[in-house]
């Protein structure tokens, strides 16, 4: 429960150093207070401040983006982030006002999912976001390895150019390519500048970004330089074409002078495959985006599913109560119905394992075994879980 004395109002322009500052201090940073370019990704009325008289001790905001769901929708989704509250006010419910606030007000307005990337694992669920909706692998990699026996290299030109150059015919890519993906997000002018932000200080001892293009995609990425053997840091590959793919993939393992490649990138990148010796990519797993369901009748049937099923949902919200009940799921041909019923419950589960599964990211089965999901019909858990599953990995290439 949130101190009385606290309040809750979006911020005025006013308001933004103070913001600012609660927050870099909150994540214990030293430059975050300095950066304008977020400032400009920031939307004023989705931002949130928590006061306790008139001192701001709490940050949230939701960024407005679009989702692309299983079956290539986009899905209208907040982007949580810069949830913060200034040390010596914590444990008093400030972020648990904030999470309610935007999560009460996205259902007002119609807007069906949340999501986040989650500073630490153990607090977000109680909020009925779900982790691991979708995953990240970081791989690392030798260079100079040999692809598989019929992984076919084309003769595609692929240019390193500036970065005025790269921006505009990356854009265009991304915008394409992004529609495809389940997980991936659309942009807005300043995501860019964020995302590939390259001042010094946005560069961790590594170079500026290098930028090349191909002409069905493009990577961008940073080295750490090394006189025996520098380090090639991968920050995006974006392609439109399995080609393209592999086309850029051997352009990075045959960079002279580079002994190494990293890159967060989605658990199901097809390297592993691609190379002659799949044991010398090393992977590890971890959590990306956190996925809140808002409201099941509108966020269920936007998807659309591997198989039919009609099975009856009891699901569980204590913090956004309008969600909780029974629903039935009826799903044909792919596209999905969900009503409200009285009849009994085939599977209990509640809404942050929804959201794990929404898209297709964790399977249901998965979540029994781990006792967060009840079967109560036989045979519907199973079901469930492979209508939710996609043809590829959910993934999510960008922090916000
Ligand atoms: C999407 C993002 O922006 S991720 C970034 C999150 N922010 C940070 O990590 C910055 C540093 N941390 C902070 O600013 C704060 O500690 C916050 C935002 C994580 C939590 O703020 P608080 O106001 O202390 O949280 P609040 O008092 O509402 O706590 C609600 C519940 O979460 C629990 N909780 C809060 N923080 C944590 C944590 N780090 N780990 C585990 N549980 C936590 C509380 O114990 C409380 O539990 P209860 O409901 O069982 O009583």
């Amino acid at each position: 429960m949130a101190d009385s004395a606290l309040s809750i109002r979006t911020i005025t322009d006013s308001d933004v150093p103070e913001f600012q500052r609660v927050m870099a201090w909150a994540f214990l940073s030293d430059t975050m207070g300095e950066d304008s370019k977020w400032l400009k990704v920031l939307e004023k009325d989705r931002a949130h401040a928590v006061l306790d008289g008139d001192e701001l001790i709490g940050t949230a905001a939701v960024l407005t983006r679009e989702i692309t769901v299983p079956g290539g929708r986009q899905a209208p989704a907040g982007a949580v982030t810069v949830v913060s509250v200034k040390p010596g006010h914590r444990r008093r419910g400030v972020a648990s006002l904030m999470m309610k606030t935007q999560l009460h007000g996205m259902h007002e307005t119609g807007e069906p999912i949340a999501m986040l990337w989650a500073s630490e694992g153990g607090i977000y669920r109680r909020y009925g976001y779900g982790e691991y909706a979708t995953s990240i692998a970081m791989l690392k990699m030798p260079t100079r390895m040999a692809f598989h026996p019929g992984v076919h290299v084309s003769d595609a030109r692929i240019r390193q150019v500036s970065r005025e150059e790269a921006l505009p015919v990356m854009r265009e890519i991304h915008e394409r390519v992004r529609c495809t993906r389940v997980g991936w997000l659309s942009r807005v002018e300043h995501t860019w500048n964020v995302q590939l932000a390259d001042r010094e200080i946005d560069r961790g001892g590594l170079s500026s970004y290098r930028y090349c293009l191909h002409p069905e995609g493009y990577v961008v990425f940073r080295v750490k330089a090394d006189s025996g053997s520098s380090e090639l840091h991968v920050r995006e590959l974006v392609c439109e074409t399995d080609q393209a793919y592999a086309d850029l993939y051997r352009f990075l393992l045959d960079m002279d002078l580079a002994g190494e490649i990293s890159f967060y990138t989605a658990w199901d990148d097809p390297i592993l495959h691609m190379v002659d010796n799949p044991r010398k990519v090393v992977r590890e797993a971890g959590d990306a985006l956190w996925l809140r369901i808002v409201d099941i009748d509108r966020a269920l049937p936007l998807r659309s599913y591997s198989s039919d099923v009609d099975s009856v949902l009891e699901v569980e919200d204590s913090f956004c109560p309008w969600n909780s009940g029974r629903w039935r799921l009826t799903v044909k041909g792919g596209e999905a119905t969900v009503t409200r019923t009285e009849d009994p419950a085939d599977v209990s589960l509640d809404i942050a394992a929804l959201g794990s599964a929404f898209l297709g990211g964790v399977r249901l089965s998965v979540l029994r075994r781990a006792h967060r999901v009840v079967e109560h019909t036989p045979g519907h858990v199973d079901a469930l879980s492979i209508a939710f599953l996609g043809t590829r990995e959910p993934h999510c290439p960008e922090v916000f």
